[in-house]
């Protein structure tokens, strides 16, 4: 008979020996993680080490990128990402993104959440999505009586959420998160924090962050990457993955002590 645990943890992603290139430069290698489903990875580390890179890889936007190139295996749900017969643009509709400048379209708030389920030709009942999305995002007291002014009339932070929003009205499966605060007052940033601490109750989330106290406030878990001058290049590597509590508490490798303690990086 087949049984299963009663809370058996589900991975949406894994990678294994993934190496990511710049032309010929190895921008970062040998990254082994199984980020779990609907919970909150922060990948941290100092700059260079190839964060935004492996995060890239995760919705095939590195495609996007003249010279970049994948080495390894990544799938999702099992599946192998990367695999000839996969569409990119239907991977990037389940796998949203949120950038570290918000970046509204020069459209009305209503127009950009619907933005995306207009394209895709998604039949669904656009003011209902554009609520929902708008409500998760926690915009929605905030703009459902100017929903036909500017998306970039709003304030930053409100701006950021409409984003999320954005990236909510797809349906999609996981957030990827570039540095999502750092263009924010400690107030807005507070604001995305709590959002995404919701979120994860329906969405696997990844966020990259050069804040600590962000790390260690929003994740589950944590990766610590770390950077090497190997010749005359920097080589990004996964230093340690862990719960964030070990990461930030017992590490079990001195240079992640060494920079979650502000030492080095
Ligand atoms: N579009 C690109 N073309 C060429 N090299 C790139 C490109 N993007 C990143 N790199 C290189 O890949 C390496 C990793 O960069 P990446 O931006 O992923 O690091 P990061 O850890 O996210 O850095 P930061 O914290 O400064 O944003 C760096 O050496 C960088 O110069």
């Amino acid at each position: 008979m087949h049984t299963q645990s009663p809370n058996p943890t589900s991975y949406v992603f894994k990678t294994e020996n993934l190496n990511v290139y710049y032309g010929s430069n190895l921008a970062v290698k040998n990254v082994n993680l199984d980020i779990p489903a609907r919970q909150i990875t922060a990948f941290i580390g100092p700059s260079g080490c190839g964060k935004s890179t492996v995060l890239r890889c995760f919705n095939r936007t590195n495609d996007l990128i003249p010279g970049a190139r994948v080495e390894g295996k990544l799938t999702y749900h099992g599946k192998d990402l990367y695999a000839k017969n996969v569409d990119p643009v239907s991977v990037r509709r389940r796998i949203g993104m949120v950038f570290q400048k918000p970046n509204p379209f020069p459209k009305s708030i209503y127009d950009n959440v619907a933005y995306g389920p207009r394209v895709l030709g998604m039949k669904v009942d656009l003011d209902e999505v554009v609520e929902t999305s708008l409500r998760r995002a926690a915009l929605w007291d905030e703009v459902k009586d100017k929903l036909k002014e500017s998306g970039q009339s709003l304030s930053g932070g409100q701006q950021q959420r409409l984003c999320i929003a954005r990236a909510l009205a797809v349906k999609p499966d996981v957030i990827l998160m570039d540095e999502p605060c750092s263009a924010l007052d400690p107030i807005s940033t507070r604001r995305i924090e709590e959002l995404m601490k919701e979120l994860e109750e329906e969405y696997t989330i990844i966020i990259v962050t050069h804040n600590m106290q962000q790390a260690s406030r929003v994740s589950d878990m944590t990766a610590f990457f770390s950077v090497e001058l190997v010749g005359s290049n920097r080589v990004g590597e996964l230093m340690e993955f862990s719960k964030t509590e070990v990461i930030f508490n017992n590490p079990v490798k001195e240079a992640t002590k060494d920079y979650v303690e502000g030492r080095f990086g």
